[in-house]
């Protein structure tokens, strides 16, 4: 049994699309309370996939776990509707920055507190704080989010997950599409929210270079399956990592077929 201080449990998950197409078959990783984890892997990995079992939204896309289970703050995620995951405090935003181009970014915002019951003060506190995160979403407020670039599109996806206070938040390939500039800008905001509020953070990525600079652990994911996991220090450092994920040649000697899982 996880201890207390886990929030999120992937136990050996299989899942299927319309019971044909294997998607992941034994995927596994743990996240303790507070940490910033990032999901790696080529495209077509399974990271999507295993983000959305995460949150209960295979089903809507004909998905289903075959094998395994998920459990958040100790509980089975397949029992519960994505809803009410999201009013339980695991929130995901979706891969392609999500945001309601006619309206203004402060109404996207507004938008991600409704449901929740808060008053308009509490919701002034929040946006606020969100605008501390993320100034350049304060400067460009009142601005059409259609008209905005994609990287305020992110931030704003990102600032509306937050209006609902989640305990966990998980997000699927945030740097997608964005200048390197920018999706520094994102990590650093996240990194900071996860540094100051103590939000755990679950991130899916193909830039691993980013994403290893600025998580805590990191999970690598090949063709379905959890390959290894380690401490984003460690695995910067690691040979095959760097030759597979980052882009840069190992020695001929140290190269490898495959990753190798952590002793
Ligand atoms: N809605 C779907 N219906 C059928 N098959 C799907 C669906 N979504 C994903 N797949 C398949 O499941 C496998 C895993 O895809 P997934 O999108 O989870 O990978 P990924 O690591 O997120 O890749 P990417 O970075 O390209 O999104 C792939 O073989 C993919 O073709």
């Amino acid at each position: 049994m996880p201890g207390n201080d886990v929030i999120l449990v992937v136990d050996n998950v299989h899942a299927t699309y319309n019971h044909a197409i294997t998607a992941l078959h034994g995927v596994s990783f743990e996240l303790r309370r507070g940490e910033f984890l990032a999901l790696l892997g080529a495209n077509g990995a399974g990271k999507s996939t295993t983000l959305k079992a995460v949150s209960n939204l295979l089903p809507a896309e004909r998905g289903q776990i075959n094998a395994g289970a998920i459990g958040f703050e100790g509980g089975d995620v397949s029992h519960r509707r994505p809803g009410d995951l999201v009013r339980a405090g695991l929130v995901q935003v979706l891969e392609g920055r999500h945001c309601f181009k006619s309206l203004t970014v402060e109404e996207n915002l507004v938008s991600g507190g409704i449901g929740r019951s808060g008053r308009r003060a509490e919701i002034n506190q929040d946006l606020q704080r969100i605008y501390d995160f993320f100034p350049r979403l304060a400067e460009k407020r009142r601005t059409l989010a259609g008209l905005t670039s994609g990287g305020e599109q992110q931030m704003t996806a990102i600032g509306r997950a937050l209006m609902s206070r989640p305990r966990l938040l998980v997000l699927d390939e945030p740097s997608m599409g964005l200048a390197p500039l920018v999706v520094q800008d994102i990590f650093l905001a996240l990194k900071k929210l996860n540094r100051e509020t103590g939000l755990s953070i679950l991130v899916a990525e193909q830039n691993s270079a980013v994403a290893l600079k600025y998580a805590d652990h990191a999970t690598v994911l090949e063709n379905g399956v959890s390959v290894l996991t380690g401490a984003a220090a460690d695995l910067r450092q690691r040979e095959d990592m760097r030759a597979f994920y980052l882009g840069q040649q190992a020695s001929p000697a140290t190269q490898p077929t495959h990753l190798h899982a952590v002793a």
